[in-house]
Order: C-alpha cells, then structure tokens, then sequence
C-alpha cells in the first residue's frame, strides 16, 4: 500500500491539462522501458476532462498509440453506443482520433452484447479478459496496470463501488456485477478494491466544490466500506489530483506544502 499524495491545482482546467501530460510521460516511459504501456480510463467529468485535454496536447503524438492497452475501472451496463456509457464518451473525447489497435482497446460488455442483460455473465468474461491479459509475476488474476485513473464521486465512490454496497465489500473477484447503483443506470459492471490495488500507480481525481466533502472523508481515515475512495491505492504511487475547490475542505495539515 502506498501512502496517498495530494497535488492541488488552481482550477479544473488546469489539473486536467498537468494530469493529461502526467500521463503522457507515464505512458512514454513505459513503453521505452516495456514496450507496451496498460492504463486504466475512468468515465465520469473529471476522467472526460482529461481525456479531452491529452486530445488536445501536442505532446500526444510522443506516444505510441498501438502500444497502448486501454482498460476501463467500470461500465454503465447499457447498449453499445450509448451516449452514457463511459467507453462511448471515451472514444468521442479522444480515442476515435488516436491511432490504436483496436485489440487493444478492452471495453467492458455492453447490454446488447453476447451476454444480454445477463450483468453478472458479462463481468465473468471482463475478469476473464484481464486474468489472460496477466502475466505470471502480476499480483492478482489482471495485469500490472501502469496507471489505474479513478474519478471520485460526491459520495467517495470510484469505478462502481458506492458506500456500503455489497461490490465494494468483494475480495475475490476482480469484476462484479453492480445492481441498484445510487447513481444511474443502477446496472453497472466494475473492477474491485483487490484489481484496483494490483495497479503500479493509482490517480483519484476529483474538482469541484461538490467533490470536498468526499475528498476529506476519503483522505481523513474513513473506512473503505463507507468511502470506497479510501480504499483505492496503487502499489508503487496514490496519488490525488485535485483543484481548490475539491482540496477546500482538506484539514490544513494533509496540504503538501506547495499547495495555492
Ligand atoms: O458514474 C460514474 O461516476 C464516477 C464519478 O463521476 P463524476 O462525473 O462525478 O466525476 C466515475 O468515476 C465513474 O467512472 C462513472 O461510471
């Protein structure tokens, strides 16, 4: 488990544009030293924002796009093309305009794909997709993920694990199905706390007055039952980027001192 580290921007704008080239150079790096780089998207505002903001980075053409194996922390399990679904507006924002390998690029099952309705079946087959992807020395049944982006809610949830619901709660599986979610569509599919924690660097993002509340709960000790974002750490970096708005409610003392 890696201790959390905050780094607080001025407004959303510009942590988007500073966590868009964070990820570049992640992403380079990885693939001077592996060959290939594995990154976890995340839908939601602020994972958009940044997605936008690498499509409109210059420095995107430094990375190799085929080399590049794309996975998602959670899904709205919802019919492929469907404008809420996080793989949709992922393409839109950025990955319809970058050269990958379409192999590469491992969306969760939609609700009209070869598992219906059937959430559970279709989660099944994702953690079977990751557990193939993994190699002998990978932690868990999911490769080593470079980087795992994760945005926070306004309760503490990431990916589709909300307070107290049973998908948080899973230390087996890698992906459950999410029946019942507060936020909708209630019918989701997400990776788990333990596939989560196998990451080598984990990146919660939040901006916004609305997120403040969660950002301190998570980060003052609470449990990950009751704030999924405390749950959520990489096994080399954590790493919280934040605006003003988001660290406003922080108690002063978790401030990294170069903070506005
Ligand atoms: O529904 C979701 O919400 C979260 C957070 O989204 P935000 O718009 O409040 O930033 C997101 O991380 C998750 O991937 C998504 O499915």
């Amino acid at each position: 488990m890696s201790t959390p580290q905050l780094v607080v921007h001025r407004d959303k704008e510009l942590m988007a544009q500073a966590a868009a080239a964070r990820l570049i150079t992640k992403i380079v790096d990885a693939q001077a030293s592996r060959g290939a780089a594995s990154v976890v998207l995340t839908g939601g505002r602020n994972g958009n924002g940044l997605l936008a903001a690498l499509a409109a980075a210059p420095a995107r053409d430094a990375i190799d796009w085929s080399r590049l194996d794309l996975w998602w922390g959670d899904e709205r399990f919802l019919p492929e093309g469907d404008p809420e679904r996080n793989v949709t507006q992922a393409r839109e924002v950025l990955l319809d305009s970058v050269p990958l390998d379409p192999e590469r690029v491992h969306a969760m099952p939609a609700s009209d794909g070869p598992y219906g309705s059937d959430v559970e079946a279709a989660a099944e087959a994702y953690a079977a997709e990751l557990a193939k992807a993994a190699g002998p020395e990978n932690h868990a049944p999911v490769p080593a993920f470079d980087v795992l982006m994760l945005g926070v809610g306004p309760d503490t949830h990431v990916a589709s694990l909300f307070p107290e619901m049973p998908a948080v709660r899973e230390t087996e599986r890698t992906v459950v199905g999410v029946h019942g979610a507060p936020k909708p569509p209630p019918t989701r599919i997400s990776l788990t706390l333990p596939a989560i924690r196998s990451a080598r660097e984990v990146w919660l993002l939040a901006a916004g007055e609305d997120k403040a509340e969660a950002v301190a709960i998570a980060l003052s000790g609470a449990g990950e039952i009751q704030a999924p974002a405390a749950g959520a750490y990489g096994r080399a970096r954590t790493l919280w980027l934040l605006d003003t708005a988001a660290a406003s409610q922080l108690p002063r003392s978790l401030y990294p001192p170069a903070s506005p």
